[in-house]
């Protein structure tokens, strides 16, 4: 039987049926996680469809992504859920989706996509109002999740102000906030200034 609080798992459980809803978690796509006391993260098991997640489908790992429970397989992507709770000690929740302007725009871009003049932009930390901007880092994807982590690392100390989310090109999303509701807030938030530019590069090549 996990110890992993209950409120926990279900927080991740909803977070997926809230993802699934909205088509950002195709196929076995996504992860979640939420930081637990004591230096510990729970996190989706891999391979499960994020819509239907099963009261067993989250699992405990340690800030490095060392299983609790050796017999489980956790997120494939474990290693950047773990970089960023170790990286920022305020961030309580990770999401991390597939939806097609993340992809779509990843592929389009370099190494960085602005959002600018979006009202929803006060969603993100110190951005009072729309006159504002972030640059949202892209990382070219990599199956090798501990050095795609490493540049990620590098990207983080070279700019310290970056946002609290970055694009992997050709693969999705990832997004972090103190808890839960704040990281899904901006998921979304993230995910409509998305569509919008997705929209704009559509009508205004
Ligand atoms: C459907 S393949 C997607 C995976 O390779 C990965 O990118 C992903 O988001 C889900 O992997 P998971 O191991 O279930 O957390
Ligand atoms: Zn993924």
């Amino acid at each position: 039987m996990s110890d992993i609080p209950h409120t926990a798992i279900e927080a991740i459980r909803a977070a997926g049926r809230r993802m699934d809803s909205l088509g950002w978690v195709p196929a076995t796509a996504g992860n979640i996680s939420v930081r637990l006391p004591g230096d510990r993260v729970a996190i989706t098991r891999s391979g499960f469809h994020k819509g239907f997640i099963p009261e067993d489908g989250v699992m405990a790992v340690d800030l490095d992504g060392r299983p609790e429970d050796g017999s489980l397989r956790p997120s494939a992507e474990t290693g950047l859920h773990c970089g960023i709770y170790r990286r920022f000690p305020k961030a309580g929740a990770a999401l991390h989706g597939h939806s097609v302007p993340a992809t779509v725009l990843s592929r389009l871009a370099g190494n960085s996509i602005s959002l600018a003049g979006y009202e929803l932009l006060k969603a993100f930390p110190g951005l009072p109002t729309h006159e504002a901007a972030i640059q949202l880092p892209i990382f070219d994807n990599d199956q090798d999740i501990r050095r795609l982590q490493t540049r990620v690392t590098q990207a983080w100390d070279a700019a310290p102000d970056a946002p609290p989310g970055y694009l992997i090109r050709g693969h999705g999303l990832y997004v972090w906030a103190d808890d839960m509701p704040g990281a899904i807030m901006r998921l979304e938030a993230l995910e409509f200034m998305l569509a919008c530019e997705l929209e704009t590069r559509r009508l205004r090549p």
